[in-house]
């Protein structure tokens, strides 16, 4: 409402840095913590060619990589998509990572967040 404070605008590494956690506590059994390697998924390196996981967008932030929220939206999806490109649709992982898709998006495009997104990047 307009009664509230303007608050100072985070800067977008800030902001990066409030949503992560967010998003990883959707991700309890943290299938998507660390990369994804070919010991436990056989063949994985051949099949996904760009792969995402949270401990990479983590350091994405800290070296300040992300030019935008749009930037860290589309390594969020592609981290799903790589997990629901590999994984077979009745796995955990196909499952977890359709879900985790759905309820992160919302929180990303979420109104309270999107204001603090300049129109220009
Ligand atoms: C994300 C993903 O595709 C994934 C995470 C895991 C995973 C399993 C245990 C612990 C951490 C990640 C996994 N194992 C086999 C096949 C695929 N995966």
């Amino acid at each position: 409402t307009s009664l509230r404070p303007r608050q100072e605008r985070p800067a977008l590494q800030k902001l990066l840095e409030l949503l992560l956690p967010n998003l990883e506590r959707k991700d309890p059994r943290q299938f998507f913590a660390w990369p994804v390697t070919d010991n436990i998924a056989p063949g994985y390196s051949s099949i996904i060619n760009k792969p995402m996981d949270f401990s990479t967008m983590k350091q994405k932030i800290e070296d300040n990589q992300y030019r935008t929220l749009q930037e860290f939206t589309d390594d969020f999806v592609l981290m799903c998509n790589n997990a629901m490109t590999y994984n077979q649709p009745d796995t955990v992982y196909y499952k977890a990572a359709k879900r985790l898709l759905h309820t992160g998006l919302r929180t990303l495009t979420a109104e309270k967040v999107r204001p603090y997104v300049p129109t220009i990047s």
